[in-house]
């Protein structure tokens, strides 16, 4: 019987990042990036303004100047002329010939001159040149590595694209994941008949996801020792097993295995025991970080953390335990802090414990209890950025 660690660097052993494909970066979103992206243009391209106000000449100082022209974001605006100065929006392209910005409250109107011209008073004294100026390539310079490889692509990924003209990006493709229930007692949650479960239905089952060109499949039941767990016998024939028994609670009897497949990387075939809480707990510790280095991540393991126990947790003398629990920022004896509350009864069946639960406590194998209070480690399935969290959590002194 392996341990996880073993099991986990089984499986990131030999899982691979799956080949790079080129889309619209638009059809980015979630992916992963399998080439550094380069800026072509600096941005700002051109010297912007950081105000709605006027572009001036720093030299020119306080007093009343026409307002020649005005110069819009997304506009090239002409040459300001001697002693005049122009209106500017916010990004707006500072014309030729000036070198600053008077924001509009530093600046009183003063009617018109003969020639209709706006005149503007500006107050604005020891002006210095660049005031309020965005300098060409201060966001970011031209040719500057503004996303690396391995990069995943959020909503602010998308923009950083977007604004760099990288319109076309290198991904990792997505991997075909094939999933098959197995059990005559499993049924569709609306069904009334049970579906088939017999071994020649899962073998054909196995046959037809290595066929579409699965990277990998997911099997639930079947797994452990029983006369009709027929999916280790038929991983043993149709590949290669590398482990079929993992010492952890819940999910003894998970199953990793490899099946080949003409010129290609083989089908990577994850047998979950069928327990539901045991077919989760498994899928978090060893197959999601199998996706999600199929899919480029560059550290594709679950996050450990540490988090205080707020009851006392029993331990067990034979396996090392994924406690279920829901972490939350509170305040105890020690301050605030991670702290995991257990998600009550653990048996392997009872999916309520895998509610709201965003922690795996690892408990040791010993006999025992760990009391309330112990730190202990944890390794995060959930969004901690959607944990529970107190009304009194204050913001920093003098924040408003
Ligand atoms: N003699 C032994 N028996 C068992 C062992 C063992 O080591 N020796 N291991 C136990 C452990 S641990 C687990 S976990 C289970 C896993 O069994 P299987 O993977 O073979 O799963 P099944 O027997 O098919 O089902 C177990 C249980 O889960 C229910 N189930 C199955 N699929 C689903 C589904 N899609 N949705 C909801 N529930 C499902 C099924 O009805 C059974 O009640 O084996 C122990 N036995
Ligand atoms: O290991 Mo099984 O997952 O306890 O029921």
């Amino acid at each position: 019987m392996v341990s996880v660690p073993e099991a986990v660097r089984t499986v990131l052993g030999l899982v691979k990042p799956l080949e790079a494909e080129e889309v619209d970066f638009e059809a980015a979103l979630g992916r992963v990036l399998a080439a550094d992206v380069q800026a072509d243009e600096p941005i700002p391209a051109y010297r912007a303004s950081i105000k709605d106000g006027y572009a001036v000449r720093s030299t020119d100082g306080p007093g009343v100047y026409p307002v020649a022209f005005e110069a819009f974001a997304g506009q090239a605006p002409e040459a300001l002329p001697e002693g005049c100065i122009a209106y500017i929006g916010t990004g707006g392209p500072l014309p030729e010939g000036a070198d600053a910005v008077v924001q509009i409250e530093d600046s009183i109107e003063q009617g018109q001159d003969e020639q209709g011209r706006r005149l503007v008073k500006i107050l604005l004294e020891g002006l210095k040149p660049g005031h309020d100026v965005r300098e060409i390539g201060s966001d970011v310079q031209a040719g500057e590595r503004i996303l690396p490889a391995g990069q995943r692509i959020g909503a602010a990924e998308i923009g950083i694209l977007a604004g760099s003209g990288a319109v076309r990006v290198r991904v990792h493709r997505r991997p075909l994941v094939a999933v098959l229930s197995t059990g005559d007692e499993v049924r569709e949650p609306a069904a009334r008949s049970l579906s088939p479960g017999q071994e020649a239905a899962t073998r054909a089952a196995f046959a037809r996801a290595k066929d579409e060109g699965s990277d990998a499949l997911l099997v639930t039941g079947g797994v452990s020792m029983g006369q009709r767990d027929y999916v280790k016998p038929l991983l043993e024939q149709a590949g290669t097993v590398h482990f079929g028994k993992v010492l952890m609670k819940p999910g003894k009897p998970l199953t990793f295995a490899d099946v080949a497949r003409p010129g290609g990387a083989p089908m990577f075939v994850f047998g979950l025991p069928g327990n539901p809480v045991s077919g989760l707990v498994t899928f978090n510790l060893v197959v999601r970080p199998a996706l999600r280095r199929m899919q480029g991540w560059a550290d594709p393991s679950l996050r450990r953390v540490h988090a205080r126990l707020d009851c006392d947790i029993k331990q067990d003398p034979v396996r090392p335990e994924y406690h279920r629990a829901v972490g939350a920022w509170r305040r105890g004896e020690h301050g605030w802090e991670l702290v995991a509350s257990s998600t009550g009864g653990q048996v392997s069946s009872r999916l309520l414990s895998m509610r709201s639960a965003n922690l795996l406590l690892e408990i040791p194998k010993r006999k025992g209890v760990l009391v309330k209070g112990t730190i202990v480690s944890a390794l995060v399935i959930g969004d901690l950025g959607e944990m529970p969290v107190p009304d009194d959590v204050e913001p920093t002194p003098g924040f408003a």
